[in-house]
């Protein structure tokens, strides 16, 4: 049988709790042999980001250190340029079988990512719910997938309000971030000074 590996790419702008449990959430749902998070260098879709590649890569370190079955993959920062999930898809080893994790907002999205059909024919979509965006693949999607004999996988995620956009609005404006970034973070972005309101 197949070895069978989760993949959660993100911005990690910063990592935080949720990535974290919908990490290990899919690890043990699907039986996976470990989970690897894979940093964005540049999501297209996005404005830039705030933190550094480097910076990114630090906090996500240090988030999951104590999950032996959680890695980082360096893929996408090691080869630069706007971050397509397919060109990361088609880099990876043949063999074992994927399954790439995303949040019910991303799913909504799903239909915009480039050469998406061929996103779904190299990887499994598992989909966690998130608040303010309703699991539900996108009509295309669901046509796509039907073709392919495939569905999508529901994770058995509890909906969890926290995002990366909050955490650094609150940072910015000086607010508690508690039960929302692992506290080793949340100590790394205090001493690299992250995520600070722009002094006037
Ligand atoms: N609270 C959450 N519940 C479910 N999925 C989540 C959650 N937070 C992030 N994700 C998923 O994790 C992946 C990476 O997310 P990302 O790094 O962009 O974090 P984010 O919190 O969405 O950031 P931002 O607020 O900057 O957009 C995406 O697929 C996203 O949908
Ligand atoms: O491949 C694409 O075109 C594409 C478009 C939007 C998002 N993605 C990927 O989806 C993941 C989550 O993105 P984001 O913007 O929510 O951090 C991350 O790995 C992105 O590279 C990928």
């Amino acid at each position: 049988m197949a070895v069978k590996i989760g993949l959660l790419g993100g911005s990690f702008d910063p990592i935080h709790l949720a990535h974290v449990g919908l990490a290990v959430t899919a690890w043990q749902a699907l039986g996976l042999d470990h989970v690897q998070l894979i940093p964005a260098a540049n999501p297209w879709q996005r404005e830039p980001l705030a933190a550094s590649a480097s910076q990114r890569l630090a906090m996500l370190d240090i988030a999951i250190r104590k999950y032996s079955h959680l890695r980082i993959n360096t893929i996408e920062i090691d080869r630069g340029g706007p971050s397509y999930t397919i060109t990361t898809l088609r880099q990876l080893p043949a063999g074992p079988e994927y399954y790439w994790i995303l949040g019910a907002d991303q799913l909504e999205n799903f239909c915009t990512w480039e050469s998406w059909e061929d996103i779904s024919r190299l990887a499994h979509l598992a989909v966690a719910q998130r608040p303010g965006a309703i699991l539900q693949a996108p009509a295309a999607l669901t046509t796509h997938l039907h073709v392919l004999g495939r569905s999508l996988i529901p994770l058995p995620f509890e909906p969890t309000p926290i995002s990366a956009t909050e955490i650094r609005q609150r940072l910015a404006a000086g607010e508690s971030t508690t039960g929302m970034l692992d506290v080793a973070v949340e100590q790394y972005i205090q001493q690299k000074g992250l995520y600070q309101a722009p002094s006037a």
